[in-house]
């Protein structure tokens, strides 16, 4: 049976500094981010994920955007290197979480960088995104950890926003969704629907045909609802003020050994 295990890391002091890449800075409320991130925790919990909290590091802003920090493929969880070298100091004690849970363990080597939220996964296919954060060397060395496990690792260009998983993400039957202006090249992928908000195209698959987005895509939410899919809604305003979406607040681990 597939284990619902999400690792999360909360918003630290200096979350308002965090990385902006692609848009404007603006003010980010730090009460309210924090109510907002224990929402999304409480969302999770809500619907049968067991959730692991990885010790705050509170010198690195961008913390809380733990998906970042690892990809995970079957019970292996390769340790990112992220792009911003500001943001490696996050992946030592989310080895630690990921080591208490019982996964073996790889990583990224220099000069390979990989930001997780570069990776998109859809059944055995591991897209990456060849992006600002992850380097060619990043992909060879996903490939290198993950195709013996039968992944087949695509990479794909990511020019637009700052992750692969910023422009795309999959509903449960496997459809990628993106918003198109933000997509590089919808034809990457076998089956492209087109939302019309760009937070439409971030869903976390809860289980049971349930999906965890945005509160900023009404519409996207009512094409998936359409489809037959049930959108439960959070609103995540303040880290979507540092190029944060719904995907890159927690890691899911779906495959761990009992
Ligand atoms: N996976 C993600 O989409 N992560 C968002 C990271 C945002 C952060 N401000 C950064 O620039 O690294």
């Amino acid at each position: 049976m597939p284990s619902k295990q999400a690792l999360v890391r909360r918003p630290g002091p200096r979350l308002a500094e965090g990385l902006v890449t692609h848009i404007d800075r603006r003010p980010v409320d730090s009460a309210l981010a924090l109510r907002q991130w224990e929402s999304y925790v409480q969302v999770l919990r809500d619907h049968g994920w067991h959730i692991t909290e990885v010790a705050p590091a509170d010198d690195c802003p961008d913390a809380v955007f733990v998906e970042d920090t690892m990809v995970m493929f079957r019970n292996v969880a390769l340790l990112a290197r992220p792009g911003a070298g500001e943001r490696r100091p996050e992946v030592a004690d989310a080895r630690a979480a990921v080591e208490a849970l019982g996964c073996s363990v790889n990583e990224i080597r220099a000069p390979g960088t990989l930001d997780g939220g570069d990776i998109l996964k859809v059944g055995d296919t591991v897209y990456v995104g060849r992006g600002g954060r992850t380097n060619a060397e990043g992909v060879r060395q996903l490939r290198a950890a993950f195709e013996p496990l039968g992944a087949r690792v695509v990479a794909v260009p990511v020019s637009r926003v700052l992750h692969l998983k910023s422009a795309v993400t999959a509903l449960p039957d496997g459809t990628v969704i993106g918003h198109p202006p933000l997509v590089d090249d919808p034809a990457a992928f076998p089956r492209f629907l087109p939302v019309p908000e760009e937070s439409g195209a971030h869903v976390v698959l809860l289980g049971g045909g349930k999906l965890l987005m945005a509160a900023g895509a009404p519409r996207s939410a009512e094409l998936f609802a359409d489809l037959g899919y049930q959108p439960v809604v959070v609103d995540i305003s303040e880290f979507e003020k540092l190029e944060g979406c719904v995907t890159c607040l927690s890691v899911r681990l779906r495959e761990l050994y009992a």
